[in-house]
């Protein structure tokens, strides 16, 4: 049969080549983080020891190292490749190889937080300084790094304060240019899972409740001016010592939120008049909580009902972009409006519906214990990369911005107002009730629509599993085909003895001491001949035979008179030796 490498699909379609230069898709790029060290000591690392092991060149990009399960094969493309372990047992031996490409950018383990800020954020960060606005996601299982990638450590800053940097050094040489000068507000908050709701907390203010509006604005989040990247810096790590973590078996300070931060810039105009003005373009970077197993983790209690929130609105965020990806392929599907189901999809509603360019970074981690979350990321996010932004809603980056307390007020105001018109006519209690109805009719249309999309997804998935299935049972149908081959080759070699060389000699007349010496030669136990001659008589010669069988095997059939009954074990009165 093939090889699995040559029949598994290649997952490289349309996206293998490069988009026409005019159409603009969704960016997707992918960072390998390094294999942690327990498992560099596992497999992912040649014997020789440590101090060896950091002497030899790095390894070729499409040589795979043990212990690990993806490598990068190409500027764009990576190959993912079944560990032995997980492969069933006829098909050890074997690889099973599959190809994802297209990625704006595959990021090997090596790669610095600075390459990955070259690559990724430097665009985005050029375009929202130009006065687009524009989203970053970081995405992928508990663990594979995405914190690391947007935050880093002191040592190792990651996008953010990269970001931070860059924007004031621009500023800062725009200076005393024709350019205005522009202001900068930071705003942070995340969205986590409180006993069964969803809850925003602000990470710069310790003000209560905030609210999610209609208009996916967030009522009280405190935006804060920031003057300088040290200053916006503090301000973030003060922001991260806020944010809830917690140990899990998968990683020791796993994000139990979704953490988001938006960086807003506002041109100093001079009619500019307002202290806190509402409009510009707006960066908005989001760490996604690792989509997670209950079995990596461990998590029982409180810890499980997080995961399950963590899980959903991962499910929900990658079900939006299925959806638009849909109905751009078919413009007459209407766009499911999955966001409404999570609170996050809805704050990047417009993100999500492909009015405002988006761009993911998926982080994945390369051992084989992490095949499995690796695998189902790669063939849930790599369709993503075929979303085309054809009609960018550039106006609404002035009118629609995350607003603060202040433009708050301002609808606040408008709301009392509202209050005081006089009352619309009186709505009925069947009114109500009808109303009622009609909005659980949604929530449930909402939830049957999610649920036949993951269905479908199942389905396709199962379609996959039953023809690699059909595969292995066509490889097998080959072997018995073979094996039935051989054994008819068998068979006829068999009777070709039987009939030509192996012609039975029939023996008319054997002494007990001819049969004694004839058994010897065979090399009988002694005991055993000694027992034959000395309890039987040979009496039936010609129902006695002996003839030599096609493996070169003397049979010696004899009738013994009396039956050897102290042998009973033979349980017949001829014995076939
Ligand atoms: N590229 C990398 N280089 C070195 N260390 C890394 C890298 N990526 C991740 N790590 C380390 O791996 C651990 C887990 O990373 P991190 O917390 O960023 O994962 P995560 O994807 O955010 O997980 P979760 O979803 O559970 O919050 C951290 O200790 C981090 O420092």
């Amino acid at each position: 049969p093939p090889p699995a490498a040559a029949a598994a699909p290649a997952l490289t379609s349309s996206t293998s080549s490069q988009p026409a230069a005019a159409e603009e898709r969704l960016k997707v790029y992918l960072r390998i983080r390094p294999l942690p060290a327990p498992e560099r000591e596992r497999g992912g690392r040649p014997a020789a020891g440590r101090a060896r092991a950091k002497e030899q060149p790095p390894p070729k990009k499409q040589q795979q190292p043990p212990g690990v399960c993806l490598v990068a094969t190409g500027p764009g493309s990576v190959a993912l490749t079944v560990p032995q372990a997980k492969l069933v047992d006829h098909r050890r031996g074997r690889t099973a190889t599959e190809v994802f490409d297209g990625f704006s950018a595959v990021l090997p383990p090596d790669s610095s937080q600075n390459d990955i800020f070259t690559q990724v954020m430097n665009p985005l960060v050029d375009e929202f300084l130009g006065g687009k606005s524009g989203l970053l996601v970081a995405m992928g299982p508990t663990g594979s790094g995405k914190t690391h990638t947007v935050f880093g450590t002191a040592r190792n800053p990651g996008l953010v304060p990269l970001t931070l940097q860059k924007i004031f050094t621009a500023a800062d040489e725009s200076e005393g240019g024709n350019q205005s000068p522009r202001l900068f507000y930071l705003s942070m908050f995340e969205i986590l899972c409180e006993g069964k709701g969803e809850r925003i907390l602000d990470l710069l203010s310790d003000a209560a409740e905030l609210v999610l509006q209609q208009s996916a604005t967030i009522k009280g989040l405190k935006e804060v001016a920031i003057s300088s990247a040290m200053d916006a810096e503090s301000l973030v790590s003060r922001g991260m010592l806020k944010r809830s973590t917690a140990a899990t078996d998968a990683n020791s300070e796993s994000s139990r939120s979704q953490c988001i931060i938006t960086i807003r810039a506002v041109h100093k105009t001079v009619d500019q008049k307002s202290e806190h003005p509402t409009s510009g373009s707006v960066l908005t970077i989001a760490d996604l909580a690792g989509a997670e197993r209950k079995k990596n983790t461990g998590n029982k209690g409180s810890r499980l009902l997080e995961s399950n929130f963590i899980n959903n609105t991962s499910m929900v965020f990658g079900l939006c972009l299925r959806a638009l990806l849909d109905h751009q392929k078919n413009q007459k599907k209407t766009l499911e409006k999955h966001f409404k189901n999570s609170m996050l999809t809805r704050y990047l509603k417009d993100y999500l519906e492909g009015r405002k360019k988006m761009t993911l970074i998926l982080n994945v981690k390369p051992g084989e214990d992490d095949y499995a979350d690796t695998s189902y990321l790669l063939r849930q996010a790599s369709p993503y990369m075929k979303i085309r932004y054809t009609s960018l809603d550039e106006s609404s980056d002035l009118v629609s911005q995350k607003r603060t307390n202040v433009s708050l007020v301002c609808q606040e105001n408008k709301k009392r107002r509202k209050v005081n018109k006089p009352e619309p006519e009186v709505v009925t209690a069947e009114e109500k009730e009808l109303q009622r109805v009609s909005r659980s009719e949604q929530i449930m249309k909402n939830l049957f629509n999610a649920l036949w999309t993951v269905s479908k997804q199942k389905i396709s998935e199962s379609e996959v599993a039953a023809k690699s299935m059909r595969e292995l049972l066509k490889d097998k149908d080959i072997e018995i085909l073979e094996l039935k081959k051989e054994l008819d080759d068998l068979k006829s070699r068999c009777s070709h003895v039987k009939q030509n060389d192996a012609a039975s000699i029939a023996i008319s007349s054997v002494s007990q001491t001819d049969l004694a010496s004839a058994l010897d030669n065979v090399h009988l136990s002694t005991e055993l001949v000694q027992k034959i001659s000395e309890e039987s008589t040979y009496s039936d010669p010609e129902m006695s035979s002996a003839y030599r069988d096609m493996t070169g095997l003397y049979v010696f059939t004899v009738n013994m008179s009396p039956p050897i009954s102290a042998h009973s074990c033979f349980g017949s009165e001829s014995i076939f030796l």
